[in-house]
């Protein structure tokens, strides 16, 4: 249905769904232990592995290029995180990628600090043009990537040319990447893996670069937004001492490759929930917590106990 057609009956019933939804994924999530191979930076290894462990699923931070062509065929969904990107790790997100294209398996790309520097951005425009199912990234980060459209613009210069053979377990994989322009500026420069910019601030930025992957797009921060270029929703969870733990956000980026797991043709749905569940988690961690330590372990003990109730009463969930 067309967004402006809707009543606002229509809007409360759904923003009343929305609660049951998360319950309902977070459950599936808790009885089928999907596998999700994770390829991410050395600082959020630890945290992510045990997000996803207490949300249920079964993570395996697998990223030797060798190893792809047998394990990530069976995978139920994959994360890629370019924190602390190097040029011998980047093959293997690629060839993880295509093969996940490939194989209908959905994937989530973190573009973590992608304005650092021209190579960081490269890179990550290549990922992009190998269709992750959802992009997930700080306020910064996606205004680096969609901002006035020159990011998109650039997303689209990409011609990627696959040539895939999978034969037994052997994935030969080339790569054409044309255009994309290296002597044009991509806008701010030096931008480390902090945010500078408040969610809102990147919505506009968030729905060019969904309209010129084909991803859904999300953007943290303390309302999480999520589109899919036409449509745009908001999760209010959280506090704001998450920020103050590293690698939350990569954290949350595995989570929703968690979630589009047991939903992957709902992939905004399922986005949407794993970031307001994560919220929820954290504000019912905030209760106990001292400061970030604490509150890092109790966000990975609450989000292992939430029980219907909790779920039911503290999502938050809107159109905006
Ligand atoms: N002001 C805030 N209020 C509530 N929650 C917040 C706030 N800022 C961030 N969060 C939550 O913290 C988590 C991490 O988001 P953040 O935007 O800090 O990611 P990030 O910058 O990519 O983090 P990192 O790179 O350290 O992994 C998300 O779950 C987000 O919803
Ligand atoms: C601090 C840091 N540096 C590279 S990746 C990372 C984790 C948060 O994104
Ligand atoms: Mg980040």
């Amino acid at each position: 249905m067309n967004e402006e057609t809707k009543t606002f009956k229509e809007e409360q019933q759904q923003t009343l769904s929305w609660p049951f939804k998360a319950w309902t994924l977070l459950s599936l999530i808790r009885t089928q232990t999907s596998l999700i191979q994770c390829i991410t930076n050395f600082v959020s290894m630890d945290l992510m592995a045990n997000t996803l462990l207490s949300s249920g699923a079964s993570p395996a931070m697998i990223h030797s290029l060798q190893e792809i062509p047998d394990f990530t065929p069976n995978i139920k969904s994959l994360c890629i995180n370019i924190g602390t990107l190097t040029p011998d790790w980047l093959p293997s997100m690629k060839s993880a990628a295509m093969v996940a294209t490939q194989l209908g398996i959905p994937w989530v790309l973190d573009p973590v600090a992608v304005s650092a520097s021209e190579y960081r951005m490269k890179a990550c425009l290549e990922l992009v043009g190998l269709k992750p199912s959802v992009i997930r990234g700080n306020a910064s980060e996606i205004c680096a990537l969609g901002c006035g459209s020159k990011g998109a613009d650039k997303v689209l210069f990409i011609t990627s040319k696959f040539c895939t053979h999978i034969k037994g377990s052997t994935v030969y994989m080339e790569l054409t990447i044309r255009n994309v322009q290296t002597d044009v500026s991509y806008g701010v420069r030096g931008q480390g893996v902090d945010s500078s910019h408040e969610s809102m601030d990147a919505v506009e930025a968030a729905k060019s670069l969904a309209r010129a992957s084909g991803a859904i797009v999300a953007v943290s921060g303390a309302v999480d937004i999520v589109t899919d270029g036409q449509q745009v929703v908001g999760a209010h969870n959280g506090v704001a001492m998450m920020q103050r733990i590293t690698a939350t956000g990569c954290a949350v980026t595995a989570l929703i490759a968690t979630f589009v797991a047991v939903d992957p043709l709902h992939p905004l749905e399922a986005t949407v929930s794993a970031l307001s569940i994560f919220g929820v988690a954290g504000e019912m961690a905030m209760d106990m917590a001292k400061g970030p330590a604490s509150l890092r372990m109790h966000l990975i003990d609450c989000l292992y106990g939430l029980d219907q109730t909790s779920v039911l009463s503290r999502v938050n969930i809107t159109s905006i």
